[in-house]
């Protein structure tokens, strides 16, 4: 791909797309397009067509959408459906419309099934019932992959759709309520530490889980996406849709004692059990992205030493986004 291509990162200042715009400025990428949500509102379709009429972007990654952990999505289903549905149908319908060549979409591990069977296979997309906690989000990225694959089929355009696994890492969400559970343990663990040092106590102060601890998740440093964005925007792929992880997991108890350590709280761990576990695992089949030559390099301890680092470096800043 040539270096000066017009590449319109959609959502460019959120963890995700942030990401990408630094993995692609690195590789030389000079002609980056973004604009904030208070500039194109993309739920906005005149806003939306306006704009591809206007920059003409030769690729687009979609990496804009409401995003938020397992209380968010069950809390505001609405939100989740509606609005990831405006945004996502208007990027991929005006990418269309504009005879944009490549358009790469961001799904989500939350498309397959609850209880489909361990490593999650690309295949096993609507073969049963969704997790409840997030089926809105799920059902609107669904539809995202599927419009993606219709005009692959109809139009033989090069959209292509990635499923990554949970993600985390630097410009992430902080907000104890909207969050996902990484960034959640390090404020808390964080802030309980500081708490008992603050009290000039030995022990640090408890710190409050939800759920039970025992669902598996799998995690992957949000730059090892990016880099993965990257590769996907320089091959050309074979299929629609690949999912992107790690292929490795742990349950959120063994997570929790991690960043306990990395942090250094010496605390008692609270489980409040009146809080939803979601999803008992959802573990992804990385074979296939694997077998087109990319595999995630930074591992689970040493992404979460660099995003606590982060955090430490942006006290005063760090994102919280509210709904
Ligand atoms: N985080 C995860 O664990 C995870 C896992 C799998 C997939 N993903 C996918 O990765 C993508 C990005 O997620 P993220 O974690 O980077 O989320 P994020 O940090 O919340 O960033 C979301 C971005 O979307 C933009 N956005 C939201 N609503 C918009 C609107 N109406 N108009 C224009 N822009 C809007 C925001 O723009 P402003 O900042 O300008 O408001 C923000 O930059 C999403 O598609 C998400 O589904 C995330
Ligand atoms: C990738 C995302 O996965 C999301 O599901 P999901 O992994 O359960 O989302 P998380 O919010 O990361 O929760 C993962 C697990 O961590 C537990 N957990 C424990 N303590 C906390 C905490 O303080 N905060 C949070 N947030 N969780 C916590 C939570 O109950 C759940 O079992 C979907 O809802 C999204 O739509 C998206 O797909």
């Amino acid at each position: 791909m040539e270096k000066n291509t017009k590449i319109y990162i959609a959502g460019h200042r959120g963890m995700v797309g942030s990401a990408i715009w630094r993995a692609l400025e690195a590789k030389g990428y000079t002609n980056l397009i973004g604009k904030t949500s208070a500039e194109l509102d993309l739920k906005n379709q005149v806003a939306v067509s306006d704009f591809f009429e206007t920059e003409k972007p030769e690729v687009v990654i979609d990496a804009a959408a409401r995003v938020g952990g397992i209380l968010a999505n069950n809390d505001y289903p609405y939100q989740f459906l509606m609005e990831n549905m405006q945004i996502q149908n208007n990027l991929i319908d005006y990418s269309l419309k504009a005879d944009v060549q490549k358009f790469i979409f961001l799904g989500s591990s939350c498309i397959y099934p609850k209880l489909a069977p361990q490593p999650l296979k690309e295949e096993y997309l609507l073969t049963g019932p969704l997790e409840t906690t997030n089926e809105w989000y799920a059902i609107a990225k669904i539809t995202g992959v599927k419009a993606c694959e219709a005009i692959r089929k109809q139009f033989g355009k090069d959209y292509i759709s990635l499923m990554p696994t949970n993600l985390y890492g630097t410009y992430d969400n902080f907000d104890l309520n909207t969050s996902h559970v990484l960034p959640a343990m390090i404020r808390k663990f964080h802030e309980a530490k500081v708490a008992g040092e603050m009290k000039g106590s030995t022990c640090s102060e408890p710190v409050e889980l939800w759920g039970s601890g025992t669902p598996m998740r799998e995690f992957l440093f949000v730059e090892d996406l990016a880099d993965a964005v990257v590769f996907a925007l320089e091959n050309q792929f074979q299929d629609n849709l690949y999912n992107v992880g790690t292929g490795v997991d742990l349950t959120i108890k063994d997570l929790a004692e991690l960043i306990q350590k990395t942090v250094g709280h010496t605390g008692e761990i609270i489980w409040d059990s009146s809080k939803p576990d979601g999803t008992p695992r959802k573990l992804m089949d990385v074979s296939k992205m694997t077998d087109a030559g990319w595999k995630a390099k930074v591992g689970l301890e040493e992404g979460i030493k660099r995003t606590y680092q982060w955090f430490l470096e942006n006290q005063e800043t760090f994102k919280q986004v509210k709904i």
